[in-house]
């Protein structure tokens, strides 16, 4: 965010644990038994559709509500189950949501040293401690300034320098970055994930946001119907997505029906894939073939052959989609290259077999 050093700022994450969380509302199951590990100081995004359970899990680890069922324990002390229940206040925790929650009617500073005044603070330290906040947000000397003076992701800036003023050992995040606009997103997002590592604080940050979460988090939970579906590194789930749930969320590539043969894989509408080398594990039959964006490059093979239908440029590449297959089968794929290309363009493209993940179909 800013060069200045976030010396007395830095605390000690402390570990989540999450066994068997329930949350029921009248018929409804929210959440559905999670079971959740994350170690000090690291990242995890909560990534799923809108529904999925993802604010109601944020809620219950802020303590602003009680699981119907299971355990969180925070730094090793359980703060929720049956008989246990630490209020919000004593969690140790720093919240930023998406509607910044700023006290408009308080200065900038006044809305920082907040969480320092409830902890009885004395007020040089506090006004040192505001100081070095708002540096590490890039809002240095703004004090005195009204949080209404300010833009969004500068009021967004002071969310988070407010969040972090009292060392917390876990922060939370709820979709901070949903009311900015892409660019602005794009790099608060990344300053965030810089500030974090300087910090040293565990997090949890609920997102709908793909490119928010893989950039900001060690960990990602994929969340879908009140239950982690997979929780790994992104990169581990883009080349290893664990199930089709997984495949359709991410979206990061073509999902197409077909038929695993010896030497390849014939989809439906009748596109042939032949692979060069013979295949190993699988056995033949039904099932859905994943052919991530990221296994498309250029080559003389020409395994998939396609039509240019569009192209965006964006940060040095042509973002391209590819329609592949005949009319009524077709598919999209999408590729990146650095040449413009007209419209309809014929394209063919090689395959990184190994990134194939074939799913068969459950006997
Ligand atoms: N206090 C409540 N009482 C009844 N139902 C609730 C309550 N809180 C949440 N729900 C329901 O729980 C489900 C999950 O809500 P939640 O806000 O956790 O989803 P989400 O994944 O965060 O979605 P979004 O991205 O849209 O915020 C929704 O169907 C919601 O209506």
């Amino acid at each position: 965010m800013s060069d200045h050093s976030p010396s007395s700022l830095v605390s000690s994450g402390a570990a989540i644990d999450i066994a068997g969380l329930v949350q029921r509302f009248a018929a409804q199951t929210v959440l559905d038994g999670i079971d959740i590990r994350l170690d000090p100081g690291r990242v995890l995004a909560l990534l799923g559709p809108s529904g999925c359970g993802k604010t109601t899990l944020l809620k219950l680890l802020a303590g602003l509500s009680r699981p119907t069922e299971g355990r969180i324990a925070i730094g090793g002390e359980t703060v929720v189950d049956a008989r246990t229940f630490v209020p919000p206040e004593r969690r140790g925790l720093g919240m930023v949501f998406q509607d910044y929650a700023l006290w408009p009617h308080m200065s900038v500073g006044a809305n920082v040293a907040f969480p320092l005044e409830v902890r009885g603070v004395a007020r040089r330290e506090r006004a040192a401690r505001v100081t070095e906040a708002l540096g590490m947000v890039g809002l240095a000397g703004f004090e005195a300034r009204e949080p209404g003076s300010l833009s969004g992701g500068q009021q967004q800036r002071v969310a988070l320098a407010r969040a972090v003023v009292a060392r917390p050992r876990v922060l939370l995040f709820d979709e901070p970055l949903s009311n900015l606009d892409r660019d602005l997103r794009e790099s608060l997002c990344a300053e965030i994930g810089q500030l974090l590592r300087e910090l040293g604080t565990t997090a949890v940050y609920v997102t709908h946001d793909h490119e928010e979460a893989f950039s900001l988090a060690d960990t990602v939970a994929v969340m879908r119907a009140g239950k982690v579906c997979q929780m790994a590194p992104p990169e581990l789930l883009v080349n290893e997505p664990a199930s089709l749930e997984v495949v359709e969320f991410l979206k990061l590539g073509a999902l197409r029906q077909g038929v695993r043969t010896e030497r390849g894989w014939r989809l439906a509408g009748g596109l042939e894939l032949v692979s060069p080398e013979p295949l190993v594990g699988a056995a033949v039959g039904p099932g859905h073939l994943f052919i991530p964006h990221a296994a498309l490059r250029p080559g003389p093979s020409h395994a998939l052959r396609g039509q240019v239908i569009a192209q965006r440029y964006r940060g040095g590449h042509y973002a391209t989609t590819v329609r592949v297959g005949s009319d009524h089968e077709a598919f999209d794929l999408a590729w990146l290259t650095d040449q413009r290309m007209p419209l309809r363009h014929a394209v063919g493209l090689d395959l990184d077999w190994s990134r194939l993940r074939w799913f068969p179909q459950a006997a």
